[in-house]
This record gives structure tokens, sequence and C-alpha cells, in this order.
């Protein structure tokens, strides 16, 4: 069966959203918001409706030429086809909808704030090892969820892909091979950059470290880029980059980034913002929001290395951080320090654990920062901050169908979203990161 239809929406994965008497198809194929398809049906159950394009009737007036060599099949981005500007639109869209149809919120929502460099902002990579060619290859997964070998990744900056391109070589030319497709260790290559200092750190993980690490590194450090060098052991059988296996690292332990005019120490497991111009502008709304002044007691959930934690510190009379990595939290702690703050604690363990034991020993906040993983918050952390009375709550999410989640059951006691603002962290694909601020009615 064919149909023509106008594509007015695109999912997460990129398939482009038609209706048609109450009737919702989803299309694959290089196709953007405002085209008129034409589309083969290829399957229809319980309501969802898929098809592919077989032509292009009339072009979107909003159509971009996409400038990566493996759009249309990557699993990464799906807008590229897409004009910059629409693209703001369309997530701008998306967070209204999400809030209307998940949280049952009609709170202002302002422009999506954009991201000036819309291609190579990424300043840290991720590659999943497998095979092209008879030779070890670096890859990513394409919408079917098959890895594919990469070239270049028009949203990463090009030096990560270059040096990814030169550890890889190193890696071969020792016949190492990929556990993914060719039954060998290596895993994954994760790659840094620090946008101040230009330092590159390199994580290689492996099932088994049972080669020898010495003699690669010697070879890998001779690029003078790259700072710092872990091999990372993970013979967990999932697609998780890291686990609990030990690691050894070359060079330094860490490279050092700037934000707000705070040094950070990055090692190499800790997580740290992908687009660090984008996240300094989430971090400048979030420190709004707050509305800090000297007597602000302040409770940071999810703190990472400390990069809310410490701006925040700047302002308020003490903060409190907690994070589930305990190498995080051990960074977090040198960062306060090297930039002389002192008025901060860091608590390492899962915020729904760590913050009714704060609690249980006399700590009271009456600021709350929350920047889950895409996961959303725990219920019974909201149940905790909702008692504890705060006059202010910032979320920052990845997510924000999980956040809209949670605002719902914010709102049902009384806190509401006062502002929503969308940052544009990661161009090119569906997702956005959402900062809101809620205060008591
Ligand atoms: C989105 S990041 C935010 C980190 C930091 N605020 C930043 O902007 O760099 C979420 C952090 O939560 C941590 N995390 C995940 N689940 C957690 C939990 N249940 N309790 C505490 N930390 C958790 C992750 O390790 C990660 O560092």
């Amino acid at each position: 069966m064919e149909e023509i239809l106008e594509i007015i929406d695109l999912t997460e994965e990129g398939l482009g959203v038609g209706k048609k008497e109450k009737r919702v198809y989803f299309v694959s194929g290089d196709v953007t918001v405002g085209d008129v398809v034409k589309v083969k049906v290829t399957s229809e159950k319980r309501g969802v409706i898929l098809g592919e394009a077989l032509e292009i009737l009339t072009n979107s007036p909003y159509r971009d030429v996409p400038r990566c060599p493996h759009f249309g099949y990557c699993g990464g981005c799906s807008l590229q086809n897409l004009d910059y500007e629409q693209q703001l639109v369309l997530k701008k869209t998306k967070v209204y909808n999400i809030m209307k149809k998940i949280g049952r919120i009609d709170a202002p929502i302002n422009s999506v704030l954009p991201n000036f460099a819309f291609y190579r902002y990424r300043q840290k990579v991720h590659f999943t090892f497998g095979s092209s060619q008879n030779k070890l290859a670096i890859g990513y997964f394409d919408r079917k969820n098959n890895w594919f070998p990469v070239t270049d990744c028009l949203i990463a900056d090009k030096s990560l892909v270059e040096v990814a391109h030169y550890v890889t070589e190193i890696l071969d030319a020792f016949k190492l091979k990929a556990y993914f497709n060719d039954a060998g260790v290596l895993r994954h290559l994760v790659v840094r950059k620090s946008s101040t200092t230009g330092e590159i750190q390199v994580v290689i993980t492996a099932v088994k470290l049972n080669f020898n690490v010495k003699e690669i590194a010697a070879k890998i450090l001779l690029n003078p880029e790259i700072q710092s060098l872990t091999f990372h052991e993970n013979p967990k059988k999932t697609r998780e980059v890291f686990g609990k296996g030990t690691a050894v690292t070359f060079g330094t332990r860490y490279i050092t980034e700037e934000l707000l005019g705070i040094s950070y120490r990055l090692t190499p497991l800790s997580f740290f913002q992908i687009n660090p111009v984008q996240a300094e502008k989430i971090y400048r709304i979030a420190l709004d929001y707050l509305d800090l002044g000297k007597t602000d007691m302040v409770f940071d959930g999810y703190s990472g290395v400390g990069s809310l934690t410490l701006p925040a510190a700047r302002i308020a009379a003490s903060v409190v951080g907690v994070e589930e990595i305990r190498d995080a939290v051990e960074v977090a702690k040198t960062n306060a320090k090297l930039n002389g703050i002192a008025n901060v604690n860091f608590f390492a363990g899962k915020v729904e654990e760590k913050l009714p034991w704060l609690l249980k020993k006399g700590y009271r906040f009456n600021k709350i920062i929350l920047d889950p993983p895409r996961e959303g918050v725990k219920k019974e952390v909201l149940e905790e901050i909702i008692k504890l009375n705060p006059e202010r709550i910032v979320y920052v999410s990845c997510n924000p169908a999980t956040q809209a989640r949670d605002l719902k059951i914010l709102a049902e006691t009384g806190y509401y979203p006062v502002e929503i603002t969308p940052v544009d962290m990661f161009s090119q694909t569906m997702h956005v990161e959402n900062v809101v601020l809620l205060k008591k009615k």
C-alpha cells in the first residue's frame, strides 16, 4: 500500500512522522519536516504503521544539505538535512509537547538557546571497535543497531577523530582485534579534549588487558596532543563502556578544563558535559534561577566533578554535592581545593541513599539542584526534597520525558515550574537539554 504524506515531526530515531485520517505513520529514509513524500507502508502492528519513503514529491522549504559522509544511516545525527533554525523550533515543540502530555505542565518555555558551532562541537567522542577490510576500525551503530566503520564524525572536534584513527592504527599494528565482531579483546575508544588547554585524554576499554599495554602506550604517547591514556578492563558482557575492572594510566591521570572561571580536573571515567560552550550557558541559567545569596544552603544532587557545585559555592553559604562515582567525588574535592573553594562537601553514593542520610545527620538545604542521568530522579528522592520545603528547585535534564514525569510529581505537592529554558547542546540530533526553575505557589 502507498500513501502520500506530509512529514510533520521527527522521532528521536530520525523517522519522519506523518498523519492521515487520525492514523500516524513512521517513515524511514532521507525525509525531514515539511517534505511531502510518497510512502510505501511496510508494516502495521497494533496501530504502529511503518513505511519507507519512495519519493519526495515536494521538498521541504527547510531542507539543508547534510555534511556528514555517514548521514542517513548513522544512529547519531538525524537532523542534518534540516535547517538549523528549524531544528531549534522542532526542539522547542518537542519540549512543549512532552511537558504537556507527560507532565501536564503549561509553564512558559523560552526559545531554545542556540549552539553557534552546530557542527564540530563535541569535545568527547565514544567509538566502538570493530573490523573493516580485515583491519581494526572505529565505528558507531546505525539506525538498525548494526555496527559500521566511521571515517569522520562531523559533530566532533576534528582532532578527536584524527586521534581516534591514530590510536586505532597503532592497536592494529599490534595485531589486536575487536571484541565486538572479531572475537578479540578491544571494546571501546573514548577520546576527550579540553576546550581550554587542548589536552587530549584517551581511554581504551578491553574485556581483558592481556596485551602489552606498556609498549603500546609508549607508541601512542608519541603524539604530543595526548596527555592522558588509560587502558580500562571491562569484562561485563553488555555494551556499557566502563565497568568495575582495573585501569592502567600512562601520562597524566587527568586533563584540565575551565568553565565559568573555575578549573576542573577530568579523570578518565568521570562525567563532564561534552559541549563546554553550551554547558556554560546551562550553568549560568541554573545559577540565575537559584538566585543565590550569602545565606543559602544548597544541595547539588548528581554533582559529577562539581561543575555546578563549585560555581554555586562561590555565592552561597555552603553547598553539598552527592555523586555515585567515587572517582568523580575525589576529583570534585581536588577541584574545590585547587580553586580555593572551602564551603563545599562532596559525598560518594547514590542520591536516594545519601540524601536521607544527610538529613538524619542534621544537614538542611533551602535550595536544590538536580542534574540526574537520563533515567531522571527516583520518586523517594523527590519525596525527601518536598519534605525539606526548599525555596527553589532547579532541575537540569538531558531527557525531557523523565524530567516531565518528575515535574508532575513535584507539581502535585505544590512545586510548579516557573520557567523552562531548553538549550541546544546536541545540534543535528533530536536531543535537548532542559533547565527548569520550580517554586512553591
Ligand atoms: C548528567 S550528569 C551531571 C553531572 C554534573 N552536574 C555536570 O553537569 O557535570 C549526572 C551524574 O549523576 C551521576 N549519577 C547517576 N546516578 C546517580 C545516583 N543514583 N546517585 C548519585 N549520582 C548519580 C552520574 O555519575 C553523573 O556524574
